[in-house]
């Protein structure tokens, strides 16, 4: 991925289903889980690099101690600074008490962190600022343990003022406008109601208040608060949550925009944003990590018990295609094969770019994400190759000898690792006049591979706004001399804003945006803009579910072609010498693809909630007004 695009949050949620001496004997210690966790986050850090954090509790403790442990970062490198913060502290305390040191029950009542619910979050903020306050976990305190609520998410709502403005109608007072916030604050309104709810009924059945507690947590019924916090909930979402006394959820869109999996065994109920991150931390086969159903939730009672419930009904399901062409890790089994699928359906129209000539092609890729794609660009290449051979073969058999035929076997498909990422470079960049060189070295290229009669063909997984291909990889592969570059991407163009959970809330950022107002504009067509200006205005006090997404008739006169020609336009500048052209990813391929993850609102602006068509609606606004606040 050329474009740092800040994107996604990842969660993960870990219940010990066994006392913690258990772990201690088994595995040799009872942290046990923090150290699984610290394994969930790291192999989730692509996620989210804004910030992370970590939360735990520890069940059946006594009125007086302390069984809420809570750390968060946003240092650097996030995750290795929390977890170097929880380990100094833990060995501090095992340091001072060395009978701790074997005695579970001690660790247990003494050392922060350790405990049987563990819930971790790595953050790419779509919302709010970027300060430690924003990284969750978020904590709702309370003297009454189960109305402890702790929540973490992947999410974005795209109505969170409006959800916000309901709170303060139900007499809240939040003290902030973070959306995770709202959401919690939402959540835990019902919570308290179920308490007192619960806790009146018990008190009528004649148990005392110290008796209720532990009927409280057996009778809460998890399900039905979060049918009446997330039944106005317009977003994408993961939402994981932790209840004091030790009951937990996570509740997931119901258009299964955002991803959830669980596994489940007899020592641990596991549930993660990512498929293979939980196979690799426990050791699990891919059939047995399942994938959480739209608009349900999984819940895991303080007892253990877990159950699937469904909480809001269903929608078409239009899980995000992002998390499989770029936000996802490429070691899930389906992933890899989708990715190269994307690689290997581009092909086609790369061949036509290159007139065939595979003989006169480098083959690359943009690392490192493109990585895959590009393999299974080149099984599609060579197989385009071994055509070449097998015609030629044909067409000379009659006089073909064992030389020739040796020298038309002997040709090979060239792919060559052109595109090198400097990452540390990008610290050093500065806002002053000498910026564009240093940007221009954030990329380097392999001299000596490339000769001038060549194509270079490289592939990316998605053009977001073009600037680092335009300003660094494009630059960098001039210097190469090739007759053409050729840039593939392997998803389509993209056109509207994200509004659940990706930080892409702009219109103006988007080179494909950019190009169509540029066609317009040579076309004399400026006029549209100001329809769909005019209309976007008329929607404003409209109803979710009446605005309409009148932004597509900015493409409209466009074929995709038109606007991928300009792309490349966009993308060179005086110094670039060779031919650029442009290659997407076309949406039907796309699907055939990822056939599981259908959601292509940023492609198509088909958003899959009503609030979609809003936000992208404000978004134009944005873009006319000049206003650069996010549209959600
Ligand atoms: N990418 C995400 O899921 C972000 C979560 C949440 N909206 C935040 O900004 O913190």
């Amino acid at each position: 991925m050329s474009d740092a695009i800040k994107h996604e949050c990842g969660i993960s949620v870990i219940r010990l289903l066994k006392p913690l001496e258990y772990y201690k004997e088994k595995y040799g210690s009872a942290f046990y889980g923090v150290n699984k966790m610290y394994l969930m986050m790291e192999k989730q850090h692509n996620r989210g690099q804004d910030g992370a954090g970590f939360a735990s509790i520890k069940l059946d403790m006594a009125p007086g101690e302390r069984y809420i442990s809570r750390q968060r970062s946003i240092a650097q490198q996030p995750i290795q600074d929390i977890f170097a913060q929880i380990n100094s502290r833990i060995n501090q305390t095992l340091l001072e008490h060395p009978e701790y040191a074997d005695d579970v029950a001690l660790q247990k009542k003494y050392v922060p962190y350790i405990g049987e619910l563990l819930l971790g979050h790595v953050r790419y903020g779509t919302f709010g600022k970027n300060s430690v306050e924003s990284v969750h976990p978020f904590l709702r305190q309370n003297n009454w343990m189960h109305r402890n609520l702790i929540v973490a998410g992947n999410f974005n709502m795209t109505n969170v003022f409006k959800l916000f403005d309901k709170l303060v109608e139900l007499g809240q007072h939040p003290k902030e406008k973070a959306d995770t916030i709202t959401v919690m604050e939402k959540i835990g309104h019902f919570l308290d109601d179920a308490v007192a709810k619960v806790y009146k009924k018990l008190k009528k059945e004649g148990f005392s208040k110290f008796e209720a507690s532990p009927q409280i947590a057996e009778r809460l019924n998890i399900a039905k608060i979060l049918k009446k916090a997330s039944k106005d909930w317009d977003g994408g979402y993961a939402m994981a949550g932790l209840l004091g006394h030790g009951d937990s959820f996570v509740l997931r869109d119901p258009s299964g925009i955002r991803p959830a999996y669980y596994y489940k065994d007899d020592e641990v109920v596991v549930i993660a944003s990512e498929r293979p991150v939980i196979q690799t931390v426990f050791n699990a086969n891919f059939e047995d990590v399942h994938e959480l159903d739209p608009g349900h939730a999984m819940i895991i009672k303080k007892s253990g018990a877990t159950s699937i419930e469904k909480i809001q009904e269903p929608l078409e399901r239009k899980a995000c295609s992002f998390e499989r062409i770029y936000f996802s890790r490429g070691s899930d089994a389906e992933i890899y094969q989708e990715r190269k699928e994307l690689g290997r359906l581009l092909m086609p129209e790369v061949l036509k770019h290159i007139q065939h000539d595979t003989q006169n092609t480098v083959f690359s890729y943009i690392p490192n994400t493109a990585e895959t794609s590009f393999y299974g660009m080149v099984e599609a290449a060579q197989a385009e190759l071994d055509k070449q051979k097998a015609d030629e073969i044909l067409k000379r058999r009659n006089e073909l000898d064992k030389e020739g035929l040796e020298d038309i076997l002997s040709k090979k498909l060239r792919t060559e690792k052109i595109a090198i990422k400097d990452v540390k470079l990008r610290t050093f960049i500065t806002e002053d006049s000498s910026r564009d060189d240093l940007v221009a070295h954030v990329y380097d290229v392999t001299y000596g591979v490339v000769k001038e009669s060549d194509n270079l063909v490289i592939i990316d997984d998605s053009i977001v706004r073009g600037t680092t291909l335009k300003k660094s990889i494009i630059k960098m592969l001039s210097r190469l001399n090739p007759k053409k570059i050729v840039v593939v991407s392997s998803a389509p163009q993209i056109r509207y804003p994200d509004c659940y959970g990706i930080d892409m809330a702009k219109l103006q950022d988007f080179i494909a945006f950019r190009a169509a107002i540029d066609l317009l504009k040579e076309q004399n067509k400026e006029d549209i803009i100001d329809k769909v200006y005019q209309k976007c205005l008329s929607q404003v006090e409209f109803e979710d579910t009446q605005v309409i997404n009148y932004v597509k008739e900015i493409y409209e006169p466009f074929t995709d072609e038109e606007v991928s020609n300009k792309i490349a336009d966009l993308l060179k500048d005086e110094t670039t010498k060779p031919e650029v052209s442009v290659i997407y990813q076309k949406v039907d391929d796309l699907h055939k693809a990822c056939p599981k993850n259908l959601g292509d609102w940023y492609f198509t602006g088909d958003y899959p909630t009503a609030g979609g068509n809003r936000v992208v609606n404000r978004a134009f606004i944005n873009y006319v007004e000049g206003n650069l606040k996010r549209a959600y």
